[in-house]
């Protein structure tokens, strides 16, 4: 992986498929944006109960499991990011056999914003092709996602326009969330009513489809608070928190996110 996610580096490119099909044909993409530092079981109850819920019928999806070279917040640290990539193909192996009706494909970007990612994507997966995609987050990603900061000082509803006028948004409701689950659940239909006029428009509501975890015990499952398990010895506990082959990994190299 260390090979690979070098050649990426050097090669300038902007996106680039590291493992799975390079051209999948699927009418339908969901793409998990995520730091990976480890990959959970969370972040696999979003990925299934999203394909469940929103797949089109009787059509392979394509679920792309995507990681930024560049984070909009955060430095690339502990777990180097070849490591990164190692646990990423594992958690894919893991969602390719729950899900065997998607093609599960792992991707590098340079682009640490949604708006920038998504440009990158349709020209990638939608060229002469009617690909529509979808963006997985949890509520606390939802909320970045609409900070007027990351975008100053253009406006948001004018930054965001393309964006929001061609892709969907599927959220996971959070425990560990500055709003409670009820409000989180409602903040689609509030935007649709324009409570957040004239920053968030809102037709854009009816773009964010926001859905309560199943596992309320995963619902504040997070990977800082794995790496701070790792790192005090409560290991046992994480077996609840990682999908095997993730949980294996981590417990052998434990000296990653030191
Ligand atoms: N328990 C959870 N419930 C719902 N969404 C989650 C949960 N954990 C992570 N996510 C979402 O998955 C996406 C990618 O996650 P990210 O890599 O930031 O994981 P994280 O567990 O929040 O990481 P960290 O603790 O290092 O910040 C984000 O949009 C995040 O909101
Ligand atoms: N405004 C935005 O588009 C925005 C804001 C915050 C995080 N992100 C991205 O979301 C992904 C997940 O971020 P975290 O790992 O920090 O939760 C990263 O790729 C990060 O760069 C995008």
């Amino acid at each position: 992986m260390k090979k690979a996610f070098e050649q990426f580096r050097k090669s300038g490119s902007l996106f680039q498929i590291i493992k799975g099909p390079q051209h999948p044909e699927s009418p339908k993409l969901f793409v998990l944006d995520s730091s990976f530092n480890p990959p959970h079981l969370a972040h696999f109850q979003l990925l299934f109960q999203t394909v469940k819920n929103f797949k089109l019928t009787d059509t392979q999806s394509h679920v792309l499991l995507l990681l930024a070279v560049n984070n909009a917040d955060k430095l690339p640290k502990p777990a180097s990011f070849p490591h990164r990539l190692e646990m990423m193909c594992l958690f894919a192996d893991y969602l390719q056999e729950k899900l065997p009706h998607s093609v599960v494909s792992v991707g590098l970007t340079v682009h640490s914003k949604f708006i920038d990612k998504d440009k990158v994507l349709h020209e990638q997966f939608t060229q002469g092709r009617n690909t529509n995609i979808g963006y997985l987050v949890g509520f606390d990603t939802i909320a970045r996602i609409f900070d007027e900061k990351y975008y100053h000082p253009l406006k948001i509803s004018d930054v965001m326009k393309s964006f929001m006028s061609r892709g969907q948004l599927y959220c996971l409701a959070r425990g560990d969330c500055h709003l409670n689950a009820e409000s989180q659940l409602k903040y689609a239909n509030d935007i649709l009513e324009g409570k957040f006029e004239p920053v968030i428009p809102k037709e854009w509501g009816s773009r964010i489809h926001v859905m309560q975890n199943d596992y309320p015990s995963l619902r504040n499952v997070s990977s800082s608070e794995i790496r701070n398990k790792l790192k005090s010895g409560q290991v046992d506990n994480l077996k609840e928190e990682l999908p095997p082959c993730v949980y294996d990994y981590v417990t052998k190299n434990m000296t990653i996110f030191d």
